[in-house]
């Protein structure tokens, strides 16, 4: 084990402490822990011990005459050896086996000491040593000394076990040499800066130096082969902290996916030596595959775990420094590898042996194949589950479908009959317009026969109506189990489960916009129709006719009939035409132009304006204005007025009768009530109001206070009921919620209240 000086940057606590030159002790890098707890042994201190250990004061030079020289003496004795360093990113991997000028690292100090030895024994024995240099990276093998090395696989082979097909062996006469190849391969090595690592290695590299010795008299066909890899590992990283992203992040995962493999065979190998045998998962990587016999077979081998001195790295140390101790336990099988020219008995037993591995890996992975197979119910769950869910999202359209479909059914049924009653009453005139001058009664019986059809036609889609109101009441019955069942799968299942959901709700959203969009239009066709009545007035009006005579009239005869008064305290007179008025699909939803109206996705507001500009409008722009707020479309309608006469009130109750189709859930009240007692007198303006006002896409609205007296008590800035005049806020020209709208017209405002009462003749609140 081998524990690096602080970096230049880093920062921190050093909690290394190396005791004896064998022991490592881990310090909890959280300084709060008491006495008690370190007492109680609920301190997160670790302590292991090595063979070696170094501190930060020690040398490459060091760790190399200790663990190493020994090792290397073996290589050309026909001996394996593998050494390599393990250890997160950052944590030293690369100086320990490559090093720097002052301090060489292991690669370069053993590469010397082969050639040393070689140099000795010269002038008895002849050798041969050839050097490859490979890298895996993202699960790739590439040659290391090919400028242009494509893909090489893996072979198992018979005679020398896991070989790299294709791999350049080159063969060298010196250290120097040896060393000039590293470089090269060093500089084609990839390497990334990482916010751990400024030069962090992003593969790992496998240099492997085999020594033939042949002695020059004695046994003339005895060959010695011994292999030395030298193995410089990839960092293992957390992305979370080296903040990695796109081709470095997977590199990432690819690495640690690789280190994993080569955790998981050490962990199989400890367990194998001290429990007996353990299926060892080599052919889980590339990596594993190549370090076989460095990680079992015939090899010494020495793993160097390096560890950083931090407290930040405090995970990665231990985890480090478990993996070393567990390495500890691994036992490898060293044998010369001594061999004549032609086939040794041996090799043989080595095949036979390798073979025999090869077949107990198979029945294993056949055995782990059939206890899968009994899985299957398990399995099938899921699929049932799947299908469950799909059913249930298909369910979910339907029901979202079914409901838009009964909706615009719904519309267009009460556009008919309102069409219907406009011809009813126009028939209704003709036919006592007829009465009046026709002798024989032929025109008169026409249209009498008209108006049964119209009757008919009204009462048919009345009762059809209702039975769509049925149906809806039932869809939405099904919508809220179905809402049951989401909402219990989401408890019950994973994150699969909930995304799935979550997109079929996105859908549902979707269709819920373009419902509210039919509304919006509805609301319209609404409107056009009292513009109709009004226009109706203005003629009547303008041909000089009594407004209460015609009122009588329209009263004896049973018709229903919106007054004068009526529509000019609406304002209609000083709405503009309905061309500027009228919206079609590209128009954005909520806001009808020119009218002063917004409409609210949720509640459906409509409030009535009227132009005010500022506080010093003159007197006749203040004159009283109601305000109309429609509801949840077909539940109630609140229609609001400041006139405080008694027949006013009366008016407007017949009128918004009317209006609304005599319903019985209208809910208004004579504004020379309290405040306080209309709201409690009506307790769904109570429960309407507030959120109605919230929901209200009104850009952000400013206050502009006429009379510190005046105010109101209700929330600044709901933008209704106030008793000053509530302008929009001229700086926030958008609406987040439609951004295709139309800027807000600063002019413009929204005022509700009676004039009287107010020192400046502005509308007072009475609500
Ligand atoms: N024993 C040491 N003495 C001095 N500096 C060291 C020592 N070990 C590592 N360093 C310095 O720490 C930094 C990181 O080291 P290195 O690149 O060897 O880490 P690594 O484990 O190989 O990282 P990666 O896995 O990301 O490639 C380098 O700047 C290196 O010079």
């Amino acid at each position: 084990m081998e524990c690096r000086p602080f970096a230049e940057k880093e920062r921190g606590r050093d909690i290394v402490r190396v005791i004896d030159r064998k022991e490592v002790l881990v310090l909890d890098p959280d300084l709060s822990k008491d006495y008690l707890e370190r007492i109680q042994n609920r301190t997160k201190e670790k302590k292991y011990s090595f063979d070696y250990a170094f501190g930060r004061d020690s040398t490459n030079s060091d760790v190399y005459t200790k663990c190493i020289s020994s090792v290397i003496s073996g290589v050309v004795q026909g001996l394996n050896a593998t050494v390599f360093a393990y250890g997160s990113t950052g944590s030293g991997k690369t100086y320990t086996m490559v090093g720097t000028k002052d301090d060489p690292g292991l690669m370069v100090l053993s590469l010397h000491r082969i050639f040393d030895l070689i140099q000795r024994n010269k002038s008895s024995d002849e050798f041969e040593v050839t050097c490859s240099y490979l890298e895996v990276y993202n699960e790739v093998i590439y040659d290391l000394l090919e400028r242009s090395s494509g893909h090489l696989e893996l072979r198992e082979d018979p005679e020398q076990g896991i070989i790299v097909a294709g791999l350049r062996c080159i063969k060298v006469h010196s250290a120097n040499k040896i060393l000039e190849l590293l470089n090269l391969g060093n500089s084609r090595r990839k390497t990334e800066s990482t916010e751990a690592n400024a030069t962090s290695s992003r593969s790992h590299a496998v240099l492997e130096i085999t020594v033939k010795r042949k002695q020059k008299n004695k046994y003339r066909n005895q060959v010695m082969r011994g292999k030395l890899a030298l193995v410089d590992l990839a960092g293992s990283e957390r992305a979370s902290e080296t903040n990695n992203g796109g081709q470095k992040l997977r590199d990432g995962a690819n690495i640690n996916r690789s280190l994993l493999a080569l955790a998981n065979c050490i962990n199989a190998l400890g367990k194998q030596h001290k429990k007996g045998l353990a299926y060892v998962p080599y052919r889980n990587s590339k990596l594993t595959r190549i370090l076989k016999d460095g990680l079992s077979g015939n090899s010494q081998t020495v793993m160097v775990a390096t560890i950083s001195p931090a407290d930040i790295q405090y995970h990665h140390t231990v985890n480090t420094l478990k993996y070393a101790d567990r390495a500890k336990e691994i036992k490898t099988h060293i044998q010369k590898n001594i061999g004549t020219i032609d086939t040794h008995v041996s090799d043989y037993q080595r095949m036979i042996d390798s073979l025999q591995i090869e077949v107990c890996r198979l029945k294993k992975e056949l055995a782990e194949k059939e206890s899968q197979q009994i899985i299957k119910p398990a399995e099938k769950a899921v699929d049932d589950e799947l299908s469950w869910l799909n059913t249930l999202s298909h369910e979910t359209n339907e029901n979202v479908q079914e409901r838009i479909n009964l909706q615009k059914a719904l519309y267009e049924l009460e556009e008919t009959n309102l069409r219907n009653r406009t011809e009813l009453q126009h028939l209704d005139d003709a036919i006592a317009k007829q009465q009046a001058i026709e002798k024989d009664g032929s025109v008169v019986e026409t249209l009498r026969a008209r108006r049964q059809i119209i009757l008919d036609n009204i009462r048919d889609n009345d009762e059809a109506g209702v039975n769509y109101q049925k149906e809806i009441e039932s869809n939405e019955k099904h919508r809220c189990q179905l809402q049951d069942m989401i909402e219990e799968a989401i408890s019950n299942n994973g994150n699969k489960t909930y995304l799935r959901i979550l997109s079929k709700y996105r859908l549902l959203g979707m269709a819920n916009t373009e419902l509210q969009f039919e509304m919006a239009m509805r609301d319209q066709v609404i409107y056009n129709q009292r513009e109709v009545v009004r226009n109706m007035w203005d003629l009547l009006m303008g041909l000089g006719l009594d407004e209460r005579r015609i009122l009588d009239l329209a009263a004896k005869r049973g018709i229903a009939i919106e007054d004068w008064t009526m529509a000019s305290h609406l304002g209609l007179s000083t709405i503009k035409q309905s061309s500027e008025l009228a919206f079609g699909r590209n128009a954005p939803s909520g806001y009808f132009p020119g009218m002063g109206l917004s409409y609210s996705r949720q509640s459906c507001i409509f409030e009535q304006c009227q132009d005010s500009g500022s506080s010093s409008m003159p007197e006749e722009c203040h004159k009283p204005t109601p305000a109309f707020c429609r509801e949840e479309h077909h539940s109630s309608y609140f229609v609001v007025s400041q006139d405080h006469s008694p027949s006013a009130y009366m008016r407007m109750r017949k009128s918004s009768e009317h209006w609304v189709g005599g319903r019985s859930n209208i809910c208004f009240s004579t504004p020379d009530k309290h405040p306080q007692d209309l709201r409690r007198s009506c307790p769904e303006l109570r429960i309407h109001t507030s959120p109605l006002v919230k929901a209200a896409y009104l850009p952000p609205l400013s206050l502009l206070p006429i009379s510190a007296s005046s105010k109101c008590p209700l929330e600044q800035g709901s933008g209704i009921l106030n008793s000053s005049y509530i302008v929009p806020n001229p700086e926030c020209s958008n609406r987040p919620q439609y951004s295709n709208m139309p800027p807000f017209t600063p002019t413009r405002s929204v005022s509700f209240g009676s004039s009287n009462s107010s020192p400046h003749g502005h509308p007072q609140s009475f609500v």
